[in-house]
Order: structure tokens, then sequence, then C-alpha cells
């Protein structure tokens, strides 16, 4: 898949134009001429056809989870220097193009006037041009309105903060958190075969499955799950971004029964309970999942779309848990299930092409986990969404699935991530300086105790200083 050359200066010179009274144009830039991310071809399709509404520079109010961070009272701060207090374009100072999908380019930025060499100080500014000729600018309104909807009311660790919108002409731009480490597409395409060593691949889609959970839950259908959209911070752990052609919906919470299980392991107290007719197990369960969700808009990319969207009968909550399964199949195995040698060819396999497992990759057909892996991605790419892992229940149901046996779901982000072969050197260096030589023994130790040792190798451990 060949990437997008970057942008040069003058690309960026002729996205804000001389006449664009608010920028001050002065780019200072020393890397221009090469991003370090691979964009992707697979972008997303889009033939919904939503209205147009005007849009307003807002600087977002910042939610319990992220206000002590810095990002914040540095944005603060240079609002305030503003005569009406906002902040603008010309307090930024663009360093580098970072990539760019179908409706936005995105660029790395700093705020003007503060520690040039703080990386706590670094943002992406995503920059939409409503003019732009490839698609009509209903559609791009809409998609901007969607995304800012989502990102103003997100709060996740492994979501997106939006820091200000700013709209001036036909741009609208969203400041968000700046991501270091590329996208997982990018680092797929320098991985041996193109895929993950198991226990990385459990890691990134661990922490997927808690972004959805939390959308879900919220009522946003995100519909654009794919590994170009799940970027790497400076700790290595994930964040979902573009939220474009996500679509939001009313979700009603409900505590589900759980079946009675009865205890696996042995021992006296065990076989007491069972000869006393006691069973142990978990009764009740929070599922939050937007099930009445409903669209017809036929958006995705085509190699993860659900069968309901390919066919055009509606969809909802499920094209999420479809895509999830499409993601995990790719991470494990280096390509997507229902690949055709055309679009038309794709859509067919995802309507009624067989489910195929590469067979002959020693490294996974021998362990136990690679069956695990399996039979989760065959229940997710369960045609029939009533059917579906996850649609009725939601993430909890995955969860709860063997594959992720031993995840230790509300740690994982204090978890120090898998370092894996072909990430980009400031990420790794960023994720293992986080950590104490101790820690970072403990950790590899988790890490590694179940990998091959062909993995071993590929993950970070006490060699590393
Ligand atoms: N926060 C970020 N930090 C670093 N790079 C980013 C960030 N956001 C986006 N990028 C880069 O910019 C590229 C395009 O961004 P994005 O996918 O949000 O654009 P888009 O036009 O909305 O995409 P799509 O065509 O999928 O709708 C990404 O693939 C990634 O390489």
């Amino acid at each position: 898949m060949a990437p997008r050359t970057a942008t040069t200066e003058e690309e960026i010179l002729t996205i804000f134009p001389q006449d664009f009274s608010d920028l001050d144009l002065s780019f200072t830039s020393s890397s221009a001429s090469t991003s370090s991310f691979a964009t992707s071809a697979r972008s997303s399709l889009s033939l919904s056809l939503p209205s147009f509404s005007s849009f307003s520079s807002s600087l977002i109010k910042p939610l319990p989870h992220h206000s002590s961070d810095p990002r914040w009272s540095a944005v603060r701060a240079a609002a305030n220097l503003s005569p009406n207090g906002a902040l603008q374009l010309r307090h930024l100072k663009l360093l580098r193009y970072l990539g760019s999908g179908n409706l936005a380019r995105v660029f790395l930025c700093r705020l003007r006037g503060f520690d040039d060499d703080d990386p706590n100080l670094e943002f992406a500014l995503k920059v939409v041009d409503l003019n732009a000729a490839s698609s009509a600018v209903e559609d791009r309104v809409s998609h901007v309105r969607a995304e800012a909807r989502a990102l103003a009311g997100l709060d996740h660790p492994f979501l997106p903060t939006l820091y200000a919108r700013l709209d001036a002409s036909h741009y609208a731009c969203f400041l968000i958190d700046y991501c270091p480490g590329g996208d997982l597409h990018s680092l797929l395409l320098r991985c041996p075969g193109h895929r993950l060593p198991l226990p990385a691949a459990r890691f990134y889609a661990a922490e997927v499955l808690l972004v959805l959970e939390y959308l879900h839950a919220l009522g946003f259908v995100y519909r654009d799950l794919k590994p170009e959209n799940v970027l790497l911070r400076a700790d290595g752990h994930v964040m979902l971004s573009d939220f474009d052609i996500c679509f939001h919906s009313d979700v009603a919470p409900a505590l589900h029964r759980l079946p009675r299980r009865r205890k696996s392991t042995s021992g006296m107290s065990n076989c007491l309970s069972l000869l006393q007719g006691k069973h142990e197990g978990v009764d009740l369960e929070f599922v939050a999942e937007p099930e009445s969700a409903f669209s017809r808009a036929c958006v995705g990319t085509h190699e993860y779309l659900a069968p309901e969207i390919a066919s055009g009968v509606g969809h909802g909550n499920g094209v999420d848990w479809w895509a999830f399964g499409v993601f995990v199949y790719e991470l494990i195995y280096g390509r997507t299930p229902f690949k055709g040698g055309s679009k038309e060819a794709t859509l067919r396999n995802i309507l009624v092409g067989e489910l195929k497992f590469p067979n002959g990759s020693a490294e996974y057909s021998r362990r136990a986990s690679a069956a695990a892996a399996k039979d989760l991605i065959s229940r997710l790419l369960e045609r029939d969404p009533g059917r579906r892992m996850g649609c009725v229940k939601g993430a909890a149901e995955i969860k709860r699935h063997r594959f992720f046996r031993g995840v230790q779901w509300p740690l994982i982000r204090n978890i120090m991530p898998p370092v894996v072969v072909g990430q980009t050197a400031g990420a790794t260096v960023a994720a293992v300086g986080k950590f104490s030589r101790e820690r970072r023994r403990l950790l590899a130790w988790k890490w590694s105790s179940r990998s091959s040792n062909q993995q071993k190798r590929l993950f970070i451990n006490e060699e590393i200083s």
C-alpha cells in the first residue's frame, strides 16, 4: 500500500492562503519535507446527505479528567493574550505536516510564546477545508459537526481531548492531542508479515475495546474502526481518532443477569459449596449499548464494512463489533479477512464469502491463544447482527472472552505498552523512559511470560536501558 506523499511548505501555504487575515503565515519548518507517518490508502467512504449550518469559534471547557493537563493552562494563557479572549490561528506555530485523510489535513503545532522544547505543549491541528472539491459542502459540514459533537463530549484516556475549535473563512480546525507514535496501520506495515505478535495484538485490541465500550455507553456508534485511526501516544497507549462519520443515538443502560457459573478451580471450600448446592458467580452486569441506534448511511472503509452496511438494509451498534472482529484479524494475520481484488469483490466477500484463517503460520497455529483469537473473531464476524457478539451485551461480553484472559482492564492504562519491532524510535523511547528499571522488569515479565522465545525478543525486557 503506497504511502501518500508528504505535503510541502507550499501546500501548507495553500491551505492557509495569504488573504487569511487571522493567520500569521510565518511558518517555520525544519521537517516539512517528509512525514514520519505513512497515511493510508484505505480511506473512508461516505454517502450521507446531511444539512448545512454555520460555525463559531470556541475554546472547549476542560473536562474533569483532563483539567490538570498543562496543555489546558497553556491554551488558556494563549487565549488570554487575545483582545477577545479567544484562541486564534495566529497563536499557533505549524511545525510539520502529519497526514491527511479524505476530509482533513493534520499538522503538528505548538503555541507561540511558550517553551519550544516542552513536548507537553505540542498539539495536532486538524484542518478541514469546507470548500474542497472532493465532496459536497453539505457532506463536509455534516462530518465536521459529527466530529465536533463527539470530540466535545469525550473524556477518556484513549480518546483525543479537544482543546479548541477554530473556525475561520472556510476552514474548520480542531486543536487536539498530538500522537508522536504514528498510527497502527503504519506500524503493521513495518512489522514482519505486517502483523503483530499475539500479546501486542491482544494489548491494542483490549485498549480499543475499552474505547468502543465508552463510546457506545455515550450513545456513539463509531463506524470507522481500522488501524489507520488508532494512533499511538507518546506513552505508547492508543488514541482513537477520526469521528467524522460516527453517529449518535439514545442509550438505555441496563443490568443484565449473568448465567450462574460453577467455580472451575478445585479445593475443599469449592467441593463443600458444590455439595451444599451453592454456586459462585457474578449475577449482574452493567451494559450500556446503543441497541436502538439505526442509520441507512453507507459509510466506513470497504474492508471493514459490516454486511448490513454493504447490503444497505440499515445498521446500528453492531457495525462496530463487526469492525472490531476485522481489526483483531488484521492485527494478528496481517491482512483483512474479506479483501478482494476490487472494492466490489470485497463487498461480495463480506456478504457471502467464507471466513478463512491463514494456516501455516507456526507461531500462531501452535498456540492456544491463537485458537481463542479465532473463536473470538468468528463470533464477532457473525453476519446476523442479532447473533453477533457484543450487539446485545456490549463490550462486557467480549471482555469475558478467553482471548482476553488475564487482561487487567481497570489497570491497562498504567501498564507499559508492548514495544514492537518497527515502532518509531520516539514512541519507544518515550514509553520506556516513563518507567523505572524495576517496574520495566516487572512489566516485561508480564508481557513476555506467555510469549514464545521469538516473541520475547520483540518485547521490552531488562536489556533495554
Ligand atoms: N492527533 C494526531 N496526532 C498525530 N497524527 C495525527 C493526528 N490526527 C491525525 N493524524 C494523522 O493525520 C492523518 C489523517 O487524519 P484523520 O484520519 O483524522 O483525517 P480524516 O480526513 O478525518 O480521515 P478519513 O479519510 O479517515 O475521514 C492520520 O492518518 C494520521 O496519520
